[in-house]
């Protein structure tokens, strides 16, 4: 058998086009894993009400941080896969779970390449079935329709593996360092408090306000609330920080839905009013730069800080194409290209 990779990342519209934003929204929004409703109610939410007004919205906002070579998403996982595909011995893919290169292409490139035998590879340190299940369970779909001698392998979440816990804290040390700011905040991307009860494999573990993300128990492996907790914790255990210098929020509220809180922007507001004057935000949930880092925390999230009497604003750049976080995934992927099959 000859392996291969496929790194997913979320995607972005093919343009600033609200076209083409309203094409990409409509394919993500619809996803039933992203708005868990059933199927009329969410075409209703979608195509009745949100894709009347986002897609300009949304649209203008992807203008502000649109690169000459295209979204800043879609160009940082591409340098990503260039270099790890560089550093391993088998063939890297890259592909989107919505837009372009998509899921299919991605496992076709590999086909083409003698691939049968792929490493899956989300690109989101935290389970969530927004994220991670929708990648697999397509990506499965595929594999029986198009694909049937190909094997997957699908790496799960890394919300605490040691080697990106280290990155992730060396990326903020660096950015940080020199910097005199008072508080950090954790911002990870939001999800409906029902996706993390429908998420609960025990179907009783997760009351999502008390003390249940730190109480033991097997519901942690797919509760993203958790997750995120936990990464934040083991970056403060390794940078040393103290209790009441960081925080964790959660970002990109959609709908009216309740969300996981406290909310991020309403946590900028608070704390600018409360005094705090220097602050850092980390965006630990995106491992790429994207929409929601460079506009929602760099652009939106500083102007609240400013307006209420806030001044430095420091925002820690996503891992990115960072040279230690290439060297740990091309760390992962030789592991498991090497691994022998355990033999029964
Ligand atoms: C119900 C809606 C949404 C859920 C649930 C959701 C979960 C989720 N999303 C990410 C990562 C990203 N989301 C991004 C953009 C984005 N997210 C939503 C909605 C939900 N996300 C929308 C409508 C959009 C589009 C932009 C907008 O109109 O606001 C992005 C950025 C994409 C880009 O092109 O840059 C990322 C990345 C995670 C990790 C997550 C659950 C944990
Ligand atoms: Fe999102
Ligand atoms: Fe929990």
């Amino acid at each position: 058998m000859s392996k291969g990779v496929l790194l997913v990342n979320l995607g972005s519209p093919d343009s600033t086009d609200p076209n083409d934003v309203k094409k990409y929204l409509d394919e993500f929004l619809m996803d039933e894993r992203v708005i868990d409703v059933p199927f009329w109610a969410r075409s209703l939410i979608v195509r009745g009400i949100i894709l009347n007004t986002r897609p300009k919205k949304s649209a203008e906002a992807y203008e502000k941080i649109w690169w000459e070579e295209g979204s800043p998403l879609i160009v940082l996982s591409e340098r990503l896969q260039e270099k790890v595909n560089e550093l391993t011995s088998v063939p890297v893919a890259l592909a989107m779970r919505y837009g372009k290169p998509s899921i299919k292409s991605g496992l076709q490139e590999l086909h083409d390449q003698g691939v049968d035998e792929v490493l899956l590879f989300p690109l989101y340190p935290q389970f969530a079935m927004a994220t991670t299940e929708t990648i697999v369970v397509l990506a499965e779909e595929l594999r029986k329709k198009d694909f049937p001698n190909m094997e997957f392998t699908t790496v799960p979440a890394f919300y605490n593996h040691p080697d990106y816990i280290r990155v992730l804290a060396n990326s903020i040390s660096e950015k940080l360092k020199g910097v005199d700011y008072e508080h950090i905040l954790f911002s990870y991307h939001g999800v409906p408090k029902r996706h993390i009860r429908k998420s609960d494999i025990t179907k009783s573990h997760c009351k999502i306000d008390g003390s249940c993300c730190q109480t033991p128990s097997p519901a942690h492996q797919f509760c993203y609330r958790h997750q995120c907790y936990e990464t934040t914790r083991l970056v403060a255990e390794y940078l040393e920080l103290k209790k009441e210098t960081y925080t964790v929020t959660f970002q990109s509220r959609l709908g009216f839905d309740p969300w996981l809180q406290p909310p991020t922007d309403r946590t900028i507001e608070r704390m600018g009013i409360n005094g705090t004057k220097n602050l850092a935000v980390v965006t630990p949930a995106f491992v790429s730069d994207c929409l929601e880092t460079l506009e929602e925390i760099a652009m939106e999230g500083k102007e609240i800080f400013h307006e209420v009497g806030g001044k430095d604003f420091t925002v820690v750049p996503c891992l990115n194409d960072r040279e230690d976080w290439v060297k740990v995934l091309a760390r992962w992927v030789d592991e498991w290209a090497f691994s022998e099959p355990v033999k029964a």
